[in-house]
């Protein structure tokens, strides 16, 4: 049988016969015209056309206005048409198609043949609990803020400071990027000192997510001179050098340590209802299928917020959900392919006050991540980091968190600055 990657598109319009644009889909991204060819060279091309698989039409009720008449629509391409990569896959589904009208990608789900190209996460959730030694509790990581333009001393301090804290993962801020005050292997030997310093005090180990930044061709070549400085973590910047860099990165022997994707410019394709590609795919299928380890997305909690319900669309398949699809599903093939899962990172805007609706709605398995939140609590950094290792320990032993604040001066102080959110 075929194999075939699935795409699903919300489409709306208020007039459209959503199942002849449907077909026009199929055709058009694939073949190109099928009616008009001669019988003879429809069964030459029928292995690369394109199938309808679903036409869902949802007509607005009386109350709703035209605009809201959509159609859900998926569609099979056949994988003959694109080589197994994530480029051709997403031009070929959603290349010229982004710009035609109000259509919004909502779901991928790929072909056996396809996944193999894949080996997803080189660590993932279990590889950096392993070397971090944490199983039995959400990890905590904290973000340098204000270091564009400071020197390696007073880097070196704050690192040392986020450490002393109790964090598990400290990342760089995604916009420093290759500078002369603060160099990438400089960078490294210091903070990775700071973070030996803290580790004698604290007893805990530490990952520390450097920027991994510069042209494109000479990526690999700067995370492999980052590894040999001593990093032990990559952060990178995703979508702004897109999905096949972060494979190729991933998917090198070479490269050895985490990789934590951020999702700056994220925001310039999922939040339209009706453009562009929704977060369940964009920040959590394509980026456990390019190997991210860890994957940094806004919450629906904090500053940058995100609706609940698609922050739970994310979770579900960096941890769980299956990337194939069931209409060319080979399962015995398939269980070779189960990819490891992405460590979800809720982030943007979070305090202690929020670690209750974190754990609710993640469990353990989510990095609780903050910059703001443990830089400004008011009795300094390290008792920013104290605060959510409280929070956290609270919350999990089903204590309320003002209850445990009467014996934790740092939670108290983050709450009466923060609040709690219930
Ligand atoms: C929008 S997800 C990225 C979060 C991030 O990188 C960040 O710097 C958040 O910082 P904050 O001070 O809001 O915790």
């Amino acid at each position: 049988m075929s194999a075939y990657c699935l795409a699903t598109y919300r489409s709306f319009d208020e007039k459209a016969d959503f199942h002849k644009k449907a077909t026009g889909i199929a055709v058009g991204l694939t073949v190109g015209s099928w009616t008009e060819l001669p019988e003879a060279q429809k069964a030459q091309m029928e292995k690369h056309l394109g199938k309808v698989v679903y036409v869902e039409v949802h007509e607005p009720g009386p109350e709703e206005p035209a605009s809201g008449r959509y159609a859900d629509i998926t569609i099979a391409y056949p994988d003959v048409n694109f080589s197994r990569d994530i480029p051709a896959l997403l031009v070929t589904v959603f290349g010229k198609l982004s710009m035609d009208g109000k259509i919004k990608l909502i779901d991928l789900k790929f072909s056996t043949d396809f996944l193999a190209g894949f080996s997803g996460p080189k660590f993932g959730m279990q590889g950096v609990r392993d070397i971090l030694g944490v199983h039995d509790r959400p990890l905590l990581m904290s973000i340098f803020k204000s270091v564009v333009g400071y020197e390696l001393p007073a880097l070196r301090e704050q690192f040392y400071l986020q450490a002393a804290g109790g964090v598990d993962l400290i990342k760089d801020d995604e916009i420093l990027f290759e500078n002369p005050l603060t160099p990438l292997e400089k960078r490294i030997e210091i903070c990775m000192e700071a973070a030996a310093q803290a580790s004698k005090e604290t007893g805990q180990k530490l990952l520390y997510a450097v920027n991994l930044t510069g042209p494109t061709s000479k990526l690999a070549a700067q995370a492999k001179k980052a590894i040999n400085a001593g990093a032990n973590a990559l952060l990178f910047n995703v979508l702004a050098y897109g999905f096949d860099v972060l494979h190729e990165l991933s998917a090198d022997p070479e490269i050895t340590i985490p990789i934590m994707a951020h999702p700056a410019m994220a925001g310039a394709t999922y939040p339209s209802p009706h453009y562009g590609i929704s977060p369940s795919v964009l920040l959590g299928k394509l980026m456990r299928l390019a190997g991210a380890d860890l994957v940094l997305f806004p919450s629906p909690y904090g500053s940058v917020v995100m609706p609940r319900e698609e922050n739970l669309a994310i979770k579900h398949v960096l941890l769980t959900g299956d990337l194939h699809n069931d209409y060319s599903y080979n399962a015995s093939a398939d269980a070779q392919l189960k990819l490891a899962a992405s460590f979800p990172v809720p982030s943007a805007g979070i305090h202690p006050g929020l670690v209750p609706l974190i754990l609710r709605d993640f469990g353990q398995d989510v990095i609780v991540n903050a910059g703001g939140g443990i830089h400004g609590h008011p009795l300094g950094t390290i008792a920013g980091g104290r605060a959510f290792r409280q929070a956290i320990d609270a919350t999990l032993q089903g204590i309320q968190l003002r209850d445990y604040a009467q014996n934790h001066p740092e939670l108290q102080s983050a709450i009466d600055t923060w609040g709690i959110r219930e």
